[in-house]
Formats: C-alpha cells, structure tokens, sequence
C-alpha cells in the first residue's frame, strides 16, 4: 500500500471507521485482551525490507561514536548517582500535557539511531498508527504514542545523549555479547571489576527484572512518570520500560535472571517491538490531522492532564 493510502481513514470516511476501530477495540478488551495483542502476522507497509533495520556495521560514524561513549561510561556508579538524582530532584523537573512534551521533545534528533532522521513527534504517531492500523487496544496505542518520551530526559538532566538514547543493558554483570558493539565495553572499568564482571554480578538467578539496574536513560525515567500517573496496565509499563533492551527481548540474553511475571512481559515487549522498529519506514503522519484523535486517547489514561515530569 502507498503511504498516501494508509491515512485514508482520517480523511473522508474518518469518522465512520473511527467508530469501527473503536468497537473492535471493546471487543480485544472482552476477549481478554491477549489472542490480539499477541499475534504477530504484522503488516507493515514498510519500503524497506526488515532485514534493512539496525544494521549497525553499516551504521555510520555518529552511531558508532555515541555507543563507545555509552559502554564506556554506562557504570554502575554513575547509574547509581543518576537515580540518586532522579529520586532527590524536587519534582517536577517540569509541568505539561503529554502533547506539549511531544512537540518539546520534537526538536531532539537521536544521535544512536541507524534507521530514522525523522522527528520524534513523527516516530511517536508513526509508531502508534501503526498499533491502531492493526486494530490494537487504545491503551497500546497510547504507548507507542508516549514510548519515547523519556528523551526529554535530554533537556533536565543529562549527560550527554549517552545516559538518554540508544539500547539499554544491565549494569553490574558481565556485559552479553548479543550487545551492540560490545567490544566498545572493554573501556568500562566495570569490565575489569572482580564482581561486575562476572556472569550474575550483584545478583541472583531468577531476582526479577524489576532488581536489575539497567543502564539509566529514557526508558527508566518514562516508566516511572507512567507509573504514577496513569492508568495503563502493566503490559504497557513493561513495553514503555524495556523496550530499549534488545540483547534480551530479541537476543535472548539475561533470562537467567526472570521470573515468571517476567516472561508474561518479555511476551508483551516483543508484541510491541515492531511497531517501534519498522513503522520507521512508513508514511509521515500529520500531526495537526491526527491530534484530535490521540488527545482523547491521552485523557482516556492520564486523569489529571498536566504531567510532572
Ligand atoms: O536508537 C534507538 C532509539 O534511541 C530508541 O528510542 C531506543 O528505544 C532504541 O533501543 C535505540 O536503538
Ligand atoms: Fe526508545
Ligand atoms: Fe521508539
């Protein structure tokens, strides 16, 4: 399907397909949710073939760059000092509606993404229609809307862009070979560590996702916005908070530290994974047409509309 094609629906037939996209929405809700969220003949209108994504050998100079920074400087004393800060810093570091943080975030080009030159507003609304094309949950559509919105993270309290964007991974433990670049590890002094560098590190097999630090950046800082200030259910928690972590939702890496609840979630991140990734290469949607539609879907789940961020 050309791209033109794909927002059809918001344009004469809008309303009346709207209308049908929401009641099979209340139909996923009673089925019990699972049979549609976790299917995954995606179709994708992409132009580019799947195996064209995240080829990071081809991947030019600025990513590569940005990821020796982040393995060399993702330390287990910097995370802690980063959530240090997080926790003590009086919140809100700001005040806006998700809206107003999506067009904050818009001027934000991320410097570890291969695959899109897009803007961030851009990758949100493509992420999320490609949710609601496939006739997902509203609350999964309103995830991939907000998944990204961590990156403002960039404009309070970071570093650089390295403690923001890219892939994430576990720090105090042995860094997994199923990570991007990861001979750029050898200039983290953790790698030399006589307990960080070991397979388990500071934890114990089957500890739980939830007691591992995973290298700080805008997944962790959104997860615990949503968290306390919406409604949506954990799976959403789950995609918002580990989607950056593809050593272990599509590598395989670190299952030696799941619980069963874990593997419930790993089953929704990677439900969810597409439509970040390869939605990159679809049409770019119209922000002003498709407003409307996601700002009730944004008060539908944030009760009180201005967000501390
Ligand atoms: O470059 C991208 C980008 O920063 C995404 O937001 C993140 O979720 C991905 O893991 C990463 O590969
Ligand atoms: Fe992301
Ligand atoms: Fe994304």
């Amino acid at each position: 399907m050309a791209p033109s094609a794909i927002y059809d629906y918001n344009d004469r037939d809008g309303q009346a397909l709207e209308a049908i996209s929401d009641a099979v929405d209340e139909v996923n809700y009673i089925k019990g949710k699972k049979a549609a969220l976790y299917d995954d003949k995606s179709n994708f209108d992409s132009e580019k073939d799947k195996t064209q994504f995240r080829q990071y050998d081809q991947a030019c100079d600025r990513v590569k760059s940005f990821y020796r920074e982040q393995h060399e400087k993702q330390t287990v004393a910097y995370n802690l000092a980063a959530r240090n800060r997080f926790r003590s810093a009086a919140r809100a570091r700001d005040e806006m509606t998700v809206w107003e943080a999506m067009e904050k975030l818009n001027t934000l080009i991320d410097e570890s993404d291969p695959d899109t030159s897009l803007s961030q507003i851009q990758h949100l609304l493509q992420s999320a229609e490609a949710i609601r094309r496939d006739g997902k949950p509203r609350w999964m559509q309103l995830t991939g809307l907000i998944h990204d919105l961590g990156k403002l993270l960039f404009f309070y309290d970071a570093r650089g862009q390295w403690d923001v964007v890219g892939d994430t991974f576990p720090v105090g433990c042995a860094f997994d070979a199923r990570i991007i670049y990861p001979e750029s590890f050898a200039g983290n002094p953790d790698a030399r560590d006589p307990v960080y560098s070991t397979e388990n590190g500071i934890y114990e097999p089957g500890c739980g996702l939830d007691n591992v630090m995973l290298s700080w950046g805008h997944d962790e800082y959104l997860y615990h916005v949503v968290k306390d200030q919406s409604t949506l259910p954990p799976e959403a928690l789950a995609m918002i908070r580990y989607h950056s972590f593809y050593s272990w939702h599509k590598e395989g890496a670190y299952r030696q530290f799941m619980t069963d609840k874990d593997h419930e979630m790993l089953k929704a991140v990677q439900a969810f994974n597409p439509y970040d990734l390869y939605s990159k290469s679809d049409g770019v949607p119209s922000a002003e047409e498709l407003k409307p539609y996601y700002m009730d879907l944004i008060d539908e789940f944030f009760p009180q509309k201005i967000i501390k961020w």
